[in-house]
């Protein structure tokens, strides 16, 4: 390497200039074949600079956002879930509920797609450089009753609720919660009220929540009080898409079959009466 490609690397160490060392070389042949000025040369330099930035801060927000498995809307098929709100999820997709600081609720029986939508909303805010952060219900009460019984509660919330703009609570409802864990969402519920984005996902319409927020009708109105406020609530009807498969080949009766069957029988009987 000659001397001031050497020179060249450590500015850039210096400057924070992590992915230019690699291109100096290329970037100068290229330069020189295209005879480009030393402004073009600069601009071209310090944009493959910048973009490479912003990809790594989509990186980094997705490797700390901490998804299951990466899902999009892309690979997300209306088709099949008719039950849900397209136009909704569409505009929800456009992120502008994140700069108003309002909450996402999406509702529905299990295997509907209210992981992959929450994950897919998620994953495209790290895209768009907003830090995000997916947890499942239970393990956020888990590390929340462990930090309380720490007496480190305070660092805890400030650790995993305050620094993201986005937050998503996944499969709020699984399991009943004992007062303490409801206390400890409810925590979490105002923190975030106005000051930044939920995502919830829950298998339960409101009307059931009371019960697994340890029977507290007090603390489950205030929550949902403040969950609601400015929400958008996104409810999902239809069946599991992780029993598609395994209807198509006649395993299990879908509903949809069971609705025709209903249908048939009716009309069978209006057939009787009629005869
Ligand atoms: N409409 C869909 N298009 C493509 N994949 C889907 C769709 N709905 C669900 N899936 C896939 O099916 C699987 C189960 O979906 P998901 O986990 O989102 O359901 P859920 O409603 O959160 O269920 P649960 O309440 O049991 O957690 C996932 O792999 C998800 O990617």
């Amino acid at each position: 390497m000659s001397l001031q490609m050497e020179r060249l690397r450590e500015l850039c160490d210096q400057l924070r200039l992590l992915n230019l060392p690699d291109q100096l070389a290329n970037l100068g042949q290229m330069a020189a074949k295209k005879e480009l000025g030393y402004l073009e040369f600069l601009e071209q330099a310090l944009r493959g600079e910048a973009l490479a930035r912003v990809e790594r801060t989509r990186a980094m927000f997705t490797r700390i956002a901490g998804f299951p498995a990466i899902k999009t809307l892309d690979e997300f098929d209306f088709q099949f879930a008719s039950g849900v709100p397209k136009p909704l999820v569409q505009e929800l997709g456009s992120l502008a509920f994140v700069e108003r600081s309002e909450n996402v609720v999406l509702l529905g029986a299990s295997g509907v797609g209210k992981t992959h939508l929450a994950i897919a909303l998620g994953y495209r805010a790290t895209q768009a450089g907003i830090k995000t952060r997916f947890i499942t219900a239970a393990d956020l009460l888990m590390t929340l009753s462990t930090a309380l019984r720490q007496n480190t509660l305070e660092e805890a919330i400030k650790r995993i609720v305050r620094p993201y703009r986005l937050l998503i609570i996944d499969e709020v409802g699984y399991l009943p919660m004992n007062r303490e864990q409801a206390n400890l969402l409810f925590q979490v519920i105002a923190k975030r009220y106005e000051v930044g984005s939920l995502i919830l996902t829950s298998n339960l319409p409101f009307g059931q929540w009371e019960q697994t927020f340890a029977d507290d009708a007090n603390l489950t109105a205030g929550l949902l009080d403040r969950l609601l406020h400015h929400a958008h609530v996104v409810p999902i009807s239809g069946d599991s898409y992780r029993l598609k498969d395994k209807r198509r080949a006649g395993v299990i009766a879908a509903s949809s079959n069971a609705l025709l069957k209903r249908k048939r029988s009716h009309l069978d009987t209006q057939e009787e009466q009629a005869a």
